[in-house]
């Protein structure tokens, strides 16, 4: 893949100095992408394959109901910006300011941007049915907003990118863990299950699965906490790897979508 914009040569320097081992991928900007930027396979890859390995300590989480007010309190901090003392130093001086000032994408930020989404009011049965769906995805979306200290304009902003980039953390970290994961949230979403060819897991879970014995992954200096990104099928070179951020059984998938992620696939 020829095409790798200044940013993207910053988010692969970025993450591997943060310790963020990538194998046989790469972040790009490019046309084939489904969405601007994402991560494409550098080589073949063969299902099963750990194509890259993000240490805990680099995770940004939250938990329960105010997961996202909590995420967004501790970037705040981070940043220097007015988030209370004592959370995440407050300094600016953690290096993955580096990386939430790259964030891209977020939610809709205006009802007209839902109705974009939706392609005009008329398209969704009417615009009561539609307000109606997104006023009940909004209320868990508001649970987290009313948490943020030092509310201003630029907070919905950053609230809005980090409920974009978040994902569940699995079992390793604990019920109710949700968070954003370096690198993992350059990956874009498909719709089409057959066309998801990536995961997440946390390295417990791999040895929680993987018997004892030759082959086994050697725990060595890795936490169960780190996350790994483990393909699902075999990758082409060239072809971008993709995810799912809506669970298959969510009715509301749809507009959660619109809402968290600024995209419809509604017609
Ligand atoms: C977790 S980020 C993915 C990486 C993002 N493309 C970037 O450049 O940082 C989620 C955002 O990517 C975009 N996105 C991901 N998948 C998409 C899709 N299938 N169609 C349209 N936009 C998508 C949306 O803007 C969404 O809010």
């Amino acid at each position: 893949l020829s095409t790798t914009g200044s940013s993207d040569v910053f988010i692969e320097t970025w993450s591997s100095k943060a310790g963020i081992i990538k194998v046989g991928v790469g972040v790009r900007t490019d046309q084939r992408s489904i969405a601007g930027r994402g991560i494409f396979a550098t080589r073949d890859i063969r299902e099963g394959e750990v194509v890259a390995s993000i240490p805990n300590g680099l995770v940004l989480m939250g938990k329960g109901d105010g997961w996202a007010g909590e995420i967004t309190n501790a970037v705040k901090a981070l940043k220097g910006g007015g988030g209370r003392r004592g959370e995440g130093g407050g300094s600016g001086e953690d290096s993955r300011v580096e990386w939430i000032d790259g964030w891209e994408g977020g939610g809709c930020k205006s009802w007209d941007d839902v109705c974009a989404c939706v392609g005009g009011e008329g398209a969704f049965n009417g615009r009561e049915e539609l307000r109606e769906m997104v006023r009940l995805r909004l209320e868990d979306r508001l649970q987290g907003f009313r948490q943020i200290s030092y509310l201003d304009a630029s907070d919905l902003e950053l609230y809005a990118l980090v409920c974009s980039r978040a994902c569940h953390l699995g079992p390793s970290w604990g019920e109710g863990a949700v968070g954003v994961i370096p690198y993992f949230d350059y990956l874009n979403h498909h719709d089409d299950p057959s066309r998801v060819n990536v995961g997440l897991e946390s390295f417990g879970q791999v040895l929680s699965r993987t018997p004892e014995g030759p082959g086994r992954p050697d725990p060595g200096t890795m936490n169960e906490k780190d996350m790994l990104i483990v393909a699902k099928k075999d990758v082409r070179e060239g072809e971008e790897l993709l995810t799912s951020y809506v669970d298959e059984d969510d009715e509301g998938g749809d507009v959660r979508k619109i809402i968290t992620w600024g995209f419809s696939t509604l017609s």
